[in-house]
């Protein structure tokens, strides 16, 4: 099983611990492509390599997955145009939105969610590892 995790990172990197918490239970299921999403030290090293090559790297690796996860509490740009990508490619995704009085997530995601290939739950961290179980049951 590859999974494809997503969260942001030029968007704002206040949840890159909890990415990382987040992909430490995933590796339970399979290898984590994007596994650089939960580094803390990530922009010293994505910063090495051109916005052409991240693109086209993670446009690779999404072709490549079985199934989709993404973060999306933080609204990101590239987390919204990867999850794009993975429908137009029929991926199985897996949408987490921590909800907040401050926080309405997008109804693009929201709305999409159809019970099956594209599910969206509203979560608190505790909860992450019994959504997983279902999920990959
Ligand atoms: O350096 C990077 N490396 C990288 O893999 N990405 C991908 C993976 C993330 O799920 C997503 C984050 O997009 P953004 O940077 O717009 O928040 O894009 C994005 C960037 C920077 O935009």
């Amino acid at each position: 099983m590859k999974i494809y995790f997503c969260g942001s990172i030029r968007a704002g990197r206040q949840d890159a611990e909890l990415y990382g918490r987040l992909i430490d239970l995933l590796k339970q299921y399979g290898s984590v492509l994007t596994e650089h999403v939960g580094f803390k030290e990530l922009e010293k090293s994505e910063k090495t390599l051109t916005d052409k090559f991240i693109h086209d790297r993670d446009i690779d690796w999404l072709k490549e997955c079985n199934v989709v996860v993404a973060e999306v509490t933080q609204p990101s740009l590239g987390v919204g145009y990867e999850i794009g990508r993975a429908v137009a490619m029929d991926k199985k995704i897996l949408c987490l939105f921590r909800p907040s009085p401050d926080k309405r997530l997008s109804a693009m995601i929201s709305g999409a969610d159809d019970g099956s290939n594209f599910v969206v739950k509203n979560y608190q961290e505790e909860e992450a590892q019994q959504i997983f179980k279902d999920f990959f049951s």
